[in-house]
């Protein structure tokens, strides 16, 4: 069996001296497509951005391609479509911004070469914005504004994708092309795919497998979306993180020096 491209053990992630996420373990393996779903501050975002490394996780580990987070270098194998697009881009073009996309595998301040323009002019093909390079990201749709990022995240070459709600916000015509345009993508390039989703809609029959989180906690993991109401526990006992003991590695309130 193939090595799994994201790799967790155990993992805990607190926020403002909360914990999140906790005690996560599961592995994703090569061609999956797996949907992290939960309710509205179940974690899921999180989760994802610790997979990211951008949020510590306080427990356990993370590996991505066998390499444990803290080493791991390649950020070239993995793309990443955030949920909402930095305001900061939204005065650049098409092109500039899957441009960016680049910069793992670019030189600071050099222009893109011909391998840079290659990539990009590829990836903006795939999700059919061609026509639109030279365009004003605040001129765009909501679906041409995904698929810019998208773009962008190809324009890499990734091996892996992990987006993060992907269909919020968007009609469902419009769900369904993004949904569309993944099966392609993920048919011609073989992608590995962790996408957080709140339902399934159009991307139901992509999903080959859930991982439902309930209050940080990993609840679900199974095949496709037969689900699984949130709050029903379908793993084994051993498999449900119970997570009693977790400690913020953190300051509490408790550890500040108290006032005169
Ligand atoms: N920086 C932060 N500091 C403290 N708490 C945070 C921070 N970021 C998120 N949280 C809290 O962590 C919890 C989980 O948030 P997260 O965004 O991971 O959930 P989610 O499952 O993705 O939710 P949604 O579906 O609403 O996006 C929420 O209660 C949120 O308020």
């Amino acid at each position: 069996m193939n090595a799994p491209v994201v790799s967790l053990r155990d993992v805990s992630v607190g926020l403002g001296g909360l914990p999140i996420v906790r005690g996560i373990t599961a592995d994703i393996r090569p061609g999956e497509f797996v949907a992290l779903l939960g309710a509205n501050g179940s974690g899921k975002t999180t989760l994802l951005r610790a997979v990211l490394g951008l949020v510590p996780h306080h427990r356990g580990s993370i590996e991505l391609f066998g390499e444990p987070l803290d080493s791991f270098r390649d950020w070239r194998r993995v793309g990443y479509v955030p949920q909402h697009i930095d305001p900061a881009m939204l005065n650049s073009t098409v092109r500039e911004v899957v441009g960016t996309g680049r910069l793992p595998l670019r030189r600071p301040f050099v222009p893109p070469g011909r391998r840079d323009r290659e990539a990009i002019a590829r990836a903006l093909a795939e999700v059919d914005l061609a026509d639109r390079a030279r365009t004003r990201i605040s001129h765009l749709s909501g679906g041409q504004r995904r698929r810019t990022m998208i773009a962008r995240a190809l324009a890499t070459d990734p091996e892996l994708l992990v987006m993060d709600e992907p269909l919020a916000g968007v009609d469902l015509a419009t769900q369904e092309t993004l949904a569309g345009l993944m099966r392609t993508l993920t048919q011609a390039r073989g992608l590995t795919v962790l996408v957080v989703l709140h339902e399934p809609g159009p991307f139901a029959d992509l999903v080959s497998r859930t991982l439902l989180l309930q209050d940080g906690r990993l609840v679900y993991d199974g095949a496709g979306f037969e689900l699984a109401l949130p709050h029903e526990h379908h793993l084994p006992p051993e498999h449900v993180s119970s997570q009693t003991d977790w400690v913020p590695s953190y300051p509490t309130s408790q550890d500040q020096p108290e006032e005169d």
